[in-house]
């Protein structure tokens, strides 16, 4: 299947007040619309079962509800059971809880259904203790701990898969460590502010940097990027949307239009890895190892 038609299911908002099977009934929708446009593969965004809680300041109860802390569960046991009926697999983001009690914010890829990969986020941006001058919180740093999983790439719709999840994608070690394992196909979902309180001068280059980063990612390892947003004004912040479907060489090949609930697909083949691979960016011949020991340097401070 190294040749194939894949899916970006984006999700416009989702409310506090919204049940779990509210979130996964609207991703059920996308994912038999994409099933019925010949997707092999669909991608939902990050943290894609509630709204994106770390923008309060939570504690306690308050802040385990917004965790699972099992996958699949009750009330995601019905994408599971779809894409088995579908034979259409699935990337989706939530916040996890362990047994050991530990917090990440995740992303699982099933196929067959099966979970044949998974990955927690590693690239927490936001802040630690809640800051009352922001009109909205990010308090991810507060919420989850590095994913202790690494940049893993796996098996998956008969080639090499990998994920990243939402901030990772503005950092070039992220594609880089995919890229080296040999990726040809990185799925990720996003959750991004318009407005960044640090640096409101910025807000207008909000979808720019996002297309810029998820296009570089690409081009400089020679993969495919499957990126999902959840968009639209949800509870007071909106979102960007511009989920989009890159191709190896750096292009667009398709990109929501909308900031809602929206599928795009695109025909993907994964062989194309190698007009790159094999040419600019043959990582094997052409980087310098030596010469980057600062890329692993323990950061200051
Ligand atoms: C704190 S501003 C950065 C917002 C960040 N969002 C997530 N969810 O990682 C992003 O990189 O898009």
């Amino acid at each position: 299947m190294r040749n194939l038609i894949a899916a970006v299911a984006q999700m416009g908002p989702i409310a506090r007040d919204a049940p779990r099977s509210s979130a996964v009934a609207r991703m059920c929708t996308m994912m038999t619309d994409a099933a019925d446009r010949g997707a092999s593969l669909v991608v939902f965004p990050e943290l894609a079962l509630t709204t994106f809680f770390p923008r309060w300041h939570l504690e306690g109860a308050d802040l385990d509800q917004w965790f699972e802390t099992a996958m699949p569960n009750a009330a995601t046991q019905p994408l599971f059971d779809l894409s088995a009926k579908l034979n259409i697999a699935f990337h989706l983001g939530y916040a996890e809880l362990t047994p050991q009690g530990q917090r990440f914010n995740t992303a699982i890829m099933v196929e067959a259904g099966q979970i044949v990969g998974k990955y927690r986020k590693i690239h927490l941006p936001g802040h630690q203790e809640p800051e009352p001058w922001r009109p909205f919180q990010h308090l991810e740093k507060r919420y989850f701990e590095t994913g202790d999983l690494g940049f893993s790439v796996f098996d998956a719709l008969g080639g090499k898969a990998g994920m990243c999840i939402c901030n990772d994608r503005r950092w070039p070690e992220t594609w880089r460590m995919l890229g080296l394992q040999g990726a040809e196909l990185v799925a990720l979902g996003y959750n991004t502010p318009l407005h960044y309180p640090p640096a409101p001068e910025h807000d207008h280059l909000q979808y720019f940097h996002n297309a810029l980063s998820i296009q570089a990612g690409c081009y400089q390892n020679g993969l495919w990027a499957l990126a999902a947003a959840k968009a639209g004004h949800e509870e007071g912040c909106d979102l960007i949307g511009g989920s989009m479907i890159v191709a190896p060489t750096g292009e667009i090949v398709a990109q929501a239009l909308g900031v809602g609930d929206e599928v795009i697909t695109a025909r993907i083949d994964l062989d194309r890895c190698a007009e790159i691979r094999r040419n600019i960016f043959d990582l094997a011949k052409h980087r310098e190892p030596q010469t980057y020991g600062l890329l692993t340097a323990p950061k200051a401070g």
